[in-house]
């Protein structure tokens, strides 16, 4: 059995779902299907998730959401009209949008969360709605194993009762299971969502509950590629890659897959495969054991990410200094603050955050308290940091890596602001500013392929 899912844009309009159903029904195995809401497509340049979550704030604020609902019906409706699907049928979705404003939310979190949900609950719905006006033996199932802990905006899996609950789950032969993406459900039957991109990671949590043969990720690229295809035209597909080089990437920046979703499948040494929608005949890229996915070149990838900000501390003799981390870390405990990364030298040190992580007062209150606490020579502020991760089972022994990777940045003029060899043999960060950071992956990029 596989469990295969399919990204936004493979779901965006009536023509992809054609696509969708006719790649179901060419394999039988592929009896687990996760949907995403639908995405964007060219006549729809905003994303279902993002209406809902234009919805939720509508109705949080009491504004008039008339146009915002309109606009969900009629991405749903365009597709269940390509379909032919009996109106009373599919009236139960347009429905469904009207009563989301009407329900009661134990707060705003969770208002935004059970709205963000509906794009793949309802998304989910209209495939199994559709597939059974086939004729075929298809069933939506919601989510109610997935058990999510935590409040609507912290959301974490209770590994424990999911895995317990997808172990129980039933696969008959003849029927397909249609699971929507993005979120689970708390203790109270709320409604919670994963991170944005999150349906990857419902995807990779039940390949491991149900033991999947293989994880089927289908997207809108016939590979994943050694650079973002947005920034360098045709780029060196990747065949196969390791778990931790995917991981790497895709934390780092490679968009195409969600950095949490490979975790379960690596517990359960599940292998994933992604593929192209629109190319399903093509390979894709597999990601599975290091063992079984050997490099063909020393670099993997290269990933970059402007979602970061940083903190440099310098005092002489920082070195011999002990306790001096522990109170950093003290300070950004205090502030619910967490970090990335936090690479040292002999008198300096690197904070790197995630912008997600904090806002401006806490920024403040950090550097306040570092300052009267600390004492550092000095302190800087980097608003606008990003980070490049080249990857690659192949670094090992690093030999000749690094000058691959700095030279060419030298001769592009970037002034490089932090390099980390820390304790991941298999990758090298660097840090430069965000102004930078496109011209140096693709210098980097250009050098080693
Ligand atoms: N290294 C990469 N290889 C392939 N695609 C990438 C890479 N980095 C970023 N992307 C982007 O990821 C997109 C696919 O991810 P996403 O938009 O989340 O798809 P889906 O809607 O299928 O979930 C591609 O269209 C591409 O622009
Ligand atoms: N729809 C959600 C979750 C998701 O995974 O979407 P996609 O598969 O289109 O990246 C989002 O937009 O974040």
């Amino acid at each position: 059995m596989k469990v295969t899912k399919f990204g936004g844009s493979s779901l965006a309009t009536g023509a992809q779902f054609e696509r969708v159903i006719d790649i179901l029904n060419q394999d039988e195995g592929r009896q687990v299907v996760v949907t995403s809401a639908p995405g964007k497509a060219k006549e729809f340049p905003i994303k279902v998730t993002d209406l809902l979550i234009r919805y939720a704030n509508e109705t949080i604020n009491d504004e008039d959401a008339t146009e915002t609902v309109l606009a969900l019906k009629e991405r749903y409706q365009t597709i269940a009209d390509h379909f032919n699907l009996d109106q009373e049928v599919f009236q139960t979705i347009p429905d469904q949008l009207d009563q989301l404003a009407n329900h009661h939310y134990r707060s705003y979190s969770y208002l935004r969360a059970a709205f963000a949900a509906h794009g793949e609950y309802l998304n989910a719905q209209l495939l199994a709605l559709i597939l059974q006006a086939k004729g075929e033996k298809a069933v939506f199932v919601d989510p109610k194993q997935l058990h999510m802990e935590t409040d609507a905006t912290t959301a974490t899996l209770n590994e424990e009762a999911t895995y317990r609950d997808l172990g129980a789950f039933e696969i008959k032969d003849d029927t397909r299971y249609i699971f929507p993406g993005f979120f689970g459900y708390n203790d109270r039957g709320e409604m919670v969502t994963f991170s944005r991109g999150g349906s990857d990671i419902t995807g990779a949590i039940l390949a491991r509950g149900l033991m999947a043969e293989v994880y089927e990720n289908f997207t809108d690229v016939s590979a994943i590629y050694a650079v973002n295809p947005r920034l360098v035209s045709h780029p060196a597909a990747i065949k196969n890659m390791s778990y931790s080089e995917m991981r790497e990437l895709s934390y780092a920046g490679f968009a195409v897959f969600h950095d949490e979703a490979i975790i379960p499948a690596i517990q359960a040494q599940v292998p994933i495969n992604v593929k192209n929608t629109n190319d399903p005949t093509a390979p894709g890229t597999w990601i599975g054991p290091a063992e079984q996915n050997k490099p063909e070149r020393r670099v993997t990838g290269i990933a970059a990410s402007d979602n970061f900000c940083a903190l440099y501390l310098h005092r002489y003799l920082l070195n011999k200094e002990i306790g001096f981390t522990m109170r950093i870390l003290k300070i950004l405990d205090r502030h619910g603050v967490p970090y990335e990364h936090m690479p040292s030298g002999i008198d300096d040190l690197t904070i790197i955050f995630n912008k997600k992580s904090l806002n401006k007062e806490q920024i403040e209150q950090i550097q306040t308290d570092i300052e009267r606490e600390l004492s550092p020579d000095t302190m800087a502020w980097h608003d606008d940091f990003a980070i490049i991760m080249v990857v690659g089972q192949g670094m090992i022994n690093r030999v000749g890596a690094f000058t691959e990777i700095v030279t060419p940045l030298k001769d592009a003029g970037i002034s490089l602001q932090m390099v980390n060899q820390g304790a991941s043999e298999i990758s090298i960060m660097l840090g430069v500013e965000s102004k930078d950071v496109d011209n140096a992956v693709k210098a980097i990029y250009h050098n080693i392929f």
